[in-house]
């Protein structure tokens, strides 16, 4: 048994930073994802993307935040579990929980901070026949490695942000890329929208629309794509064929646990410390909602900062924490290290 003061689920962004707000209060973490690396939806979905909206970073890729973020909370020592799900939780008579995971492991702790975000990460698939036997033949649903695609043929179908930026992104590393879309408008961003058309017009990417992308081919691996444009068939030899139509999201377990659920998203008080309707389970980050809620990786950021502050009354009941600013404090690393507050700080302040 795992015992610990917060059990995190999820190690996405919101999952990682709550560590280091944890960390500050003295309180230790650990975190149960069911995925085998950190990072969430930045490592599995887009680890090569540059991020522009995460504040003091004009911009950043995906996977180095996750790095930062891996550095950032080192010093308070997290345990992790990784490529296990949280499959049940117990309520004991003092008020914790026991958590157990779907290989059977238990952890047991006061708090439980669910950062589920998506839940487990289930691509919409194309009703496509043989569709199964060509995954990780030459089909990929997650673009996980740009460098895979260099100098190799790839079809993309999908007409939101994520079939136009992989399109985009893909034009300067693939031999030849084809986008195909059912319809003759996109659903993405119209920067990206405009961005693909010039690509198009200057030859870097083929486009079909309306088209779909309806058999494959090939004995051991694809070798191309049977494309339906308006009725007429047109075969495209592929390397690659990428359908991003996007994720069903799937709370998986953690919808029989007992927390109120609207669309998918556990129900969590806002205006306090997103806890949800079980006293002691919280949930942070794209997992939950209420009036007003963005999935968006700062607001999960506050969002782990309020929780931990609450998880401290739960932990310590009636015991005063006074906030303090790291840079009159400093930081004290579970690790024995110490990051000291500037002096000057320090005396101007107190
Ligand atoms: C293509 C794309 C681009 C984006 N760009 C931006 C952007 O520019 N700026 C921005 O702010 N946001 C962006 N986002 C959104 C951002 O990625 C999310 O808001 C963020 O990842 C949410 O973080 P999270 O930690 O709450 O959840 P996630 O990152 O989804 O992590 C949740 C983790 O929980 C794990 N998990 C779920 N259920 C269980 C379970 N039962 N047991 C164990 N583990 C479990 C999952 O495996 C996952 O690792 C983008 C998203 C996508 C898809």
């Amino acid at each position: 048994m795992i015992k610990t003061d917060i059990l995190i689920i999820g190690a996405g962004p919101t999952g990682l930073f709550a560590v280091f707000e944890a960390g500050l209060l003295k309180l230790k973490c650990h975190i149960l994802d069911a995925l085998p690396q950190p990072g969430g939806q930045l490592s599995e979905l887009y680890p090569k993307k540059p991020i522009y909206d995460i504040p003091g970073f004009p911009d950043i890729l995906a996977g180095d935040l996750v790095d930062n973020l891996m550095e950032q909370i080192k010093q308070f020592e997290p345990g992790f579990t990784l490529g296990e799900r949280a499959e049940t939780i117990d309520k004991q008579e003092d008020g914790t929980f026991i958590v157990t995971s779907n290989k059977g492991k238990k952890f047991h702790a006061p708090v439980v901070a669910i950062a589920g975000g998506l839940g487990s990460f289930e691509p919409r698939k194309p009703l496509i026949e043989d569709i199964e036997f060509y995954e990780d033949k030459g089909i990929k649903y997650f673009i996980k490695n740009p460098e895979k695609y260099r100098n190799k043929r790839v079809v993309i179908s999908g007409g939101g942000d994520s079939a136009l930026d992989w399109s985009i992104f893909l034009s300067n590393v693939a031999s030849e890329v084809t986008l195909i879309h059912r319809r003759n408008e996109f659903r993405g961003a119209l920067d990206s929208v405009e961005k693909v058309q010039e690509l198009k017009n200057s030859g870097k990417i083929k486009m079909i629309t309306p088209g779909e992308v309806v058999g494959l081919n090939g004995a051991e691996h694809l070798e191309s794509v049977d494309v339906d444009i308006e009725g007429a068939h047109r075969n495209i030899p592929t390397d690659y064929f990428i359908p991003l139509f996007g994720l069903t999201p799937k709370l998986g377990p953690i919808g029989d646990w007992g927390l109120e659920i609207e669309k998918n998203a556990i129900k969590v008080n806002n205006s306090l410390d997103y806890q949800t309707n079980i006293p002691g389970i919280f949930a942070i980050g794209d997992v939950n909602t209420y009036p007003g809620k963005l999935k968006l990786i700062l607001c999960g950021f506050h969002e782990a900062t309020l929780m931990c502050q609450a998880a401290y009354q739960i932990i310590n009941p009636g015991k005063k924490y006074v906030m303090k600013y790291t840079t009159v404090s400093g930081v004290d690393g579970f690790d024995g290290t110490r990051k000291e507050a500037p002096k000057a700080v320090v005396k101007a302040i107190t």
